[in-house]
């Protein structure tokens, strides 16, 4: 059986081998020891922790294979962004030149930093090992997110926001970001994604360009990913498009990856998921597959179950292995979303 767990620190070790295989531009993954072992650390405060309002909470789960004891997946939701470092974006803006006197107009699109979504939850770290890539697998992963955010929901910004990784290759070089090498950092992209990830961030506020950027000055190759995703993160992106999240003009500084957002409560399976009371017995004949979870905090469990929901009934059955994956009793409630 998969089972979504919050991440502990045994499970360091799979998480090092993740962040090795999810490549460049995985931001939120550096192949660095001490800072996967201190944000195993931070993971574990945070789903144990009393809150007033989301400040710097990190909720990073992990996919289990029970059969194995396997660690096959992460998916991730920090509470707040840029709460104790900056959270850069660059805004996408128009600006309008126009003359009378000349017969002119010209539309330029500008590259502006900003700090706009300090504040945001975002959606991050979703990643699933290959051989697991089938059987709806990565859906639920990425979607198991949102039994969290409905249930947990004061422990969220109210706008959700995650960061699509931009175009870059094997080698990690981005096309987006030579120009800002070349004429500003310095340091190539790898490094500077590294430091990032590392939330190193005091050079970007030293060395980013002080002025907004115009597109049409950029390289053409960098022109063209601008909004543009890696290979690898079209599902992950079709899977938030599919909620409600649209890319509303902010972009990554460095690689030009789209960022999208949707308001907490307009997320699809925020809206649908349903709270339901379980008696726990044999599977009816005409069930269909659900991504369930418990209203757990720190012993959060999420899986997939064959359930027979009826829409004015609060009540359902569960069988017994997934009640005991979920550590759900007899009258116990769940929170469920059709697959
Ligand atoms: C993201 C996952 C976990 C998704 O798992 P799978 O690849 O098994 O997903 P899937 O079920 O095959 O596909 C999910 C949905 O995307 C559709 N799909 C598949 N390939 C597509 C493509 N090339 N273009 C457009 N849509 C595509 C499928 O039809 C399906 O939609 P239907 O369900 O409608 O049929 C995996 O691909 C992965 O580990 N990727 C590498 C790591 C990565 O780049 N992660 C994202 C980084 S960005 C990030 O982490 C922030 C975002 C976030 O946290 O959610
Ligand atoms: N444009 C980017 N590289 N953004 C970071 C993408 C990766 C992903 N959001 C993560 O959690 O690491």
């Amino acid at each position: 059986m998969l089972v979504i767990r919050p991440i502990r620190s045994t499970d360091f070790k799979a998480l090092y081998q993740i962040a090795e295989e999810s490549g460049h531009g995985f931001t939120s993954l550096p192949v660095n020891e001490d800072l996967l072992r201190s944000k195993i650390a931070r993971v574990e405060e945070s789903f144990t922790k009393q809150i007033d309002k989301p400040f710097d909470e990190g909720y990073l789960m992990v996919l289990e294979d029970t059969e194995t004891g396997e660690v096959v997946g992460t998916c991730g939701i920090e509470a707040a962004v840029g709460m104790v470092d900056a959270f850069y974006h660059y805004r996408l803006g128009t600006e309008v030149y126009h003359s009378e006197q000349i017969g002119v107009r010209n539309e330029v699109e500008t590259l502006t930093l900003c700090h706009d979504y300090t504040g945001a939850a975002e959606l991050c770290t979703l990643f699933l090992r290959g051989h697991y890539r089938k059987n709806n697998n990565g859906r639920m992963l990425s979607r198991s997110r949102f039994l969290f955010l409905a249930q947990h929901a004061e422990r969220f910004g109210e706008t959700v926001i995650a960061e699509m990784r931009g175009e870059s290759d094997a080698d990690g070089n981005s096309p987006f970001y030579g120009w800002l090498q070349e004429h500003f950092l310095g340091i190539d992209f790898v490094q500077a994604d590294y430091l990032s990830g590392l939330s190193q961030k005091a050079f970007m506020a030293e060395m980013m360009p002080k002025n907004a950027v115009y597109v049409c000055l950029l390289p053409k190759e960098a022109q063209k990913v601008i909004g543009e995703v890696h290979a690898n993160t079209r599902p992950a992106l079709n899977l938030l498009q599919a909620e409600g999240f649209r890319c509303r003009g902010y972009v990554d500084i460095f690689d030009g990856g789209p960022t999208v957002e949707c308001h907490l409560h307009d997320i699809r399976s925020v809206r649908e998921s349903r709270l339901l009371t379980i008696t726990i017995g044999a599977t009816p004949s005409d069930a269909e597959s659900y991504i369930v979870s418990n209203t757990q905090l720190a012993d959060y469990r999420a899986t997939t179950a064959n359930l027979a929901v009826v829409d004015d009934c609060d009540d359902v059955i569960l069988d017994a292995q997934t009640a005991a994956a979920l550590m759900v009793a007899d009258g116990e409630q769940i929170r469920v979303l059709p697959m």
